[in-house]
């Protein structure tokens, strides 16, 4: 299967520090992949990568076929911030309305992704006036329009209660078999298992790039979250005779 998001040796520098440490991965095309990872373990700074956002220092990222951020991308190219990113002051159907504009899109689109993400009825309410879940669904009603090749989508599920989570997540899967590649991150492990693909990352390191059955039988583990957790400890196991050597220095 031909991939959509290639990424070879990427080192990304954040402030003073090294925070992606030449990581290697593809994405296949038409797939709903998981970004998983701890906290603060470089996810975000992936996907800004992958968009094109992020200032790297070496390795590359190509995007269907280009390097990430290039023009031809950008319609191409959906990316959902873990902020909401519309406008308060704009009803929902208003936001959704303007981004189409800015991708040559219609109103009839604008009005179907708002649908799509279950925002019907809240369609005429001020973005400011809405609840956290329905902010973010806003917001991703705005980065599906125009049925972009790559949707990058940081943590879409947060705050959204099961129900929706499910609707979400069956969105998705509708996305990938309509051709679209689907890229999701979240903290929810259970989440993970609804995935294709996942990447696991721990510390800017890759540490697993595998299929959640892959994951589970490397890991010796019953399930996703006691997978991930031993996968995380045995790559901080690998790294603790470096990190012994500059305590014991530091010490010193
Ligand atoms: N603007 C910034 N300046 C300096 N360091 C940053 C900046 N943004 C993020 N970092 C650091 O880069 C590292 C990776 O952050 P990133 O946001 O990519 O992690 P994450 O896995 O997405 O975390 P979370 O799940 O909490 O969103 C962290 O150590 C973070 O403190």
């Amino acid at each position: 299967m031909e991939n959509a998001i290639v990424v070879d040796d990427l080192v990304v520098d954040r402030g003073r520090r090294t925070v992606l440490h030449g990581i290697s991965c593809a994405v296949a095309a038409g797939s709903v992949t998981g970004l998983l990872g701890p906290s603060g373990s470089g996810k975000t700074t992936l996907m800004r990568a992958m968009v094109g956002v992020q200032k790297i220092r070496s390795g590359s990222v190509r995007i269907l076929g280009q390097p990430a951020g290039s023009a031809p991308l950008r319609s191409q190219v959906g990316y959902l911030t873990q902020a909401p990113s519309v406008y308060a002051d704009l009803t929902v159907r208003e936001n959704a309305r303007y981004f189409a504009t800015l991708v040559g899109q219609d109103a009839a689109e604008a009005d179907r992704v708002v649908r799509d993400v279950g925002l019907a009825v809240a369609a005429g309410q001020l973005v400011g006036n809405l609840s956290g879940g329905q902010r973010s669904r806003a917001s991703l009603a705005c980065a599906v329009i125009g049925r972009p090749r790559l949707l990058v989508l940081d943590e879409p599920t947060v705050g959204q209660d099961p129900v929706l989570r499910e609707e979400l997540w069956q969105q998705f899967h509708a996305l990938a078999s309509g051709g679209a590649t689907v890229l999701v991150s979240s903290h929810v492990m259970d989440e993970a298992g609804r995935c294709e693909r996942l990447l696991l990352i721990r510390d800017g390191h890759l540490i697993a790039d595998d299929t959640p059955s892959g994951v589970l039988a490397s890991a010796g583990a019953d399930d996703l979250d006691g997978a991930f957790l031993r996968l995380i400890q045995r790559a901080a196991t690998a790294t603790s005779p470096a990190t012994a050597t500059a305590t014991d220095e530091g010490a010193q």
